[in-house]
């Protein structure tokens, strides 16, 4: 990565918003997001950072405002790849397994440069669960399992909402671990949390959330 591109702008929001029966859910919201940066999103229960994120994601329309990608208006076929939402439905197919469930996502999109479905899923700490369908597992290996996705697949931009919710403290530190590492490499995120965020990458954004 050169020194010119970890300063661009990977994603610009500019007095955004969200209507729900032509109301704003959220007060407009003006935020910058660069390569190698990690955004956390505040707001009390109900301030409207899942729809944020459901919305930067492309499952929600925008609602007033604009979003810009690589310095020009998103066009999600332009970026379809490199945006990857986890969000609180795990996405996983419960009958298969998460090896199955990864091979599918990474027929989908790819794989990392050197990533496999069996690194990927030893370091998430799945070994000994990859053929087992995810139904079995537990709500934290369902959501390591969903995690692994973040490992393996070539996204740019991470959209984590609540990523530390069903962690033990080793998967806590585990998902730090991994933003960090992501964001080292010039890749961003932008994470709900409330409160199990420790980042040694740099001084985080804080996009904060208001009625
Ligand atoms: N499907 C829906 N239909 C109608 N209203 C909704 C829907 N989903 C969310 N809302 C409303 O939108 C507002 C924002 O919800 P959202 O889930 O984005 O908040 P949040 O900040 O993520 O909350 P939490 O911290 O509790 O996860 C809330 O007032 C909620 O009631």
């Amino acid at each position: 990565m050169t020194a010119a591109n970890s300063t661009a702008s990977l994603l610009e929001a500019r007095a955004l918003s969200f209507l729900r029966q032509d109301e704003p859910v959220f007060a407009p919201l003006d935020f910058q997001l660069r390569a190698g940066e990690l955004a956390l999103v505040e707001g009390d229960n109900g301030s409207g950072k899942t729809t944020l994120l459901r919305m930067l994601a492309g499952l929600l329309h925008v609602g007033e405002g604009e979003l810009r990608w690589r310095g020009e208006p998103l066009q999600r076929d332009r970026c379809a790849g490199e945006i990857l939402f986890l969000g609180h439905q795990l996405g996983l197919k419960a009958d298969l397994s998460p090896c199955e469930n990864l091979r599918i996502a990474a027929g989908l999109h790819g794989c990392r440069d050197g990533a496999s479905v069996a690194a990927v899923l030893a370091e998430i700490g799945l070994r000994g669960y990859e053929d087992e369908p995810v139904r079995r597992l537990s709500a934290g290996q369902k959501k390591r399992a969903a995690l692994a996705r973040l490992l393996l697949l070539p996204a740019t931009l991470w959209l984590l909402d609540e990523p530390y919710a069903n962690l033990d403290r080793i998967g806590i530190a585990l998902v730090n671990r991994i933003l960090e590492t992501h964001t080292a490499a010039g890749g961003a995120a932008l994470v709900t949390s409330h409160g199990a965020v420790s980042f040694h990458g740099g001084e985080p954004r804080h996009i904060r959330m208001h009625a």
